[in-house]
């Protein structure tokens, strides 16, 4: 099989090595210089240290095609931008015939509304005619460069996309399960980021294992009302794109968004904070829309609206977590 992986940071990095053990893969980097590095090393430097790319993968760039002509000679085409690149990406693949699927976590920043749109509904805008979807779940890059065990979901309402998928990455230490549920998988990743900011917060200011545990389960329940609310079914909540990745991100070290909020635990402004990471935290772009979606559609998410207070520098993080626990108490409900 053919894969095309356009864009060359750790995530689309570790699945081409990954996929390269037993496919031809295409590693598209839009900088004609870091793709030349990559390629000289053998290794992507830059953004996934210490990882070999397999002889199955060819590093390119625009000096190699752009990706609208380069998608058309591949199988399945993969774009592994942040999600501040997907819209233009999804315009450049727009006539493509070839399943397409994204592996960005967030809501695009506000274009032409007052809020931000998940992946697929830039797809709905910019390319209704693709056949595309999401390839999501609880998966660091560097465990899966590494070859450790991990499970993903190929999301789409596109057989054919979920099969795709499943085709290219599905193996012997990476399962690929599916579903048809795009835009709750797409709800869950996007939410995870702003909750794991709220999880770092909480461990940064050493609140204990008690809190973090009250605020993954309520962040569920706040990850669940407005994904249902955007139209994704209650139980995709509890699959790999929900509670899976929300576990992990919002427990791990590896995350870069848990990292923002540890880091602004320690007094850290937020300039520094994402300026510190060379690596894009999605949850920190996210956020806003995550709060304006949910108000538009009378969803209440106290704690994602507790993380804007900070992110926007209205609170101090002892402040945030004062309003969290200040609130009135209430009946436990989804
Ligand atoms: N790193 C991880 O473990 C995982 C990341 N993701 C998601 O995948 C997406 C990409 O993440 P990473 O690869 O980790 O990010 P990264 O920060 O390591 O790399 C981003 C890459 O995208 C390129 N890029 C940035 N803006 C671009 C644009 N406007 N157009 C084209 N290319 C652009 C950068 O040059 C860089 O190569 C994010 O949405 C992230 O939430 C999902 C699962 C796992
Ligand atoms: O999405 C991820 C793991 O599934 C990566 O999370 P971070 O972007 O917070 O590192």
């Amino acid at each position: 099989m053919d894969i095309l992986v356009l864009g060359a940071g750790a995530w689309g990095t570790a699945l081409a090595i990954s996929a390269g053990q037993r496919h031809r893969v295409t590693l598209w980097a839009r900088d004609a210089a870091q793709a030349a590095a990559i390629a000289g090393r053998g290794e992507n430097t830059a953004y996934l240290p210490g990882h070999r790319l397999p002889a199955g993968v060819r590093v390119a760039s625009r000096a190699d095609g752009e990706p609208g002509m380069l998608a058309q000679r591949h199988d399945v085409v993969i774009i592994a931008t942040p999600m501040a690149g997907l819209r233009q990406m999804l315009v450049s693949v727009a006539g493509c015939t070839r399943p397409v699927a994204w592996l960005c976590k967030g809501f695009e920043a506000p274009v032409a509304q007052p809020y931000g749109l998940l992946g697929h509904e830039v797809r709905a805008e910019v390319a209704p005619q693709l056949a595309a979807g999401a390839l999501s779940g609880p998966s660091f890059a560097q465990e899966v460069a590494r070859g450790q065990p991990t499970a993903l979901v190929a999301a789409s309402d596109a057989a054919a996309v979920r099969e795709a998928l499943v085709a290219a990455f599905h193996g012997p230490t990476l399962r690929v399960y599916v579903n048809d549920d795009l835009a709750g998988v797409e709800v869950g990743g996007a939410v995870k980021n702003v909750l794991a900011i709220a999880t770092g917060l909480c461990d940064g200011l050493a609140l204990g294992l008690n809190a973090r545990a009250a605020l993954v389960t309520r962040g569920l329940a706040e990850m669940t009302r407005l994904g249902v609310a955007l139209g994704a079914r209650v139980d995709t909540f509890m699959g790999l794109s929900g509670l899976g990745d929300l576990v992990l991100t919002a427990t791990g070290d590896l995350s870069r968004n848990r990292r923002v909020g540890l880091l602004l635990a320690e007094g850290r402004t937020l300039q520094q904070a994402v300026a510190s990471l060379g690596h894009v935290a999605e949850g920190v772009y996210s956020a806003r829309t995550v709060v304006e979606r949910a108000s538009r559609l009378g969803v209440e998410m106290p704690i994602a609206a507790g993380v804007v207070d900070l992110l926007d520098g209205r609170v101090s993080p002892a402040q945030a977590v004062a309003a969290l626990m200040g609130r009135d108490p209430a009946a436990e409900r989804g």
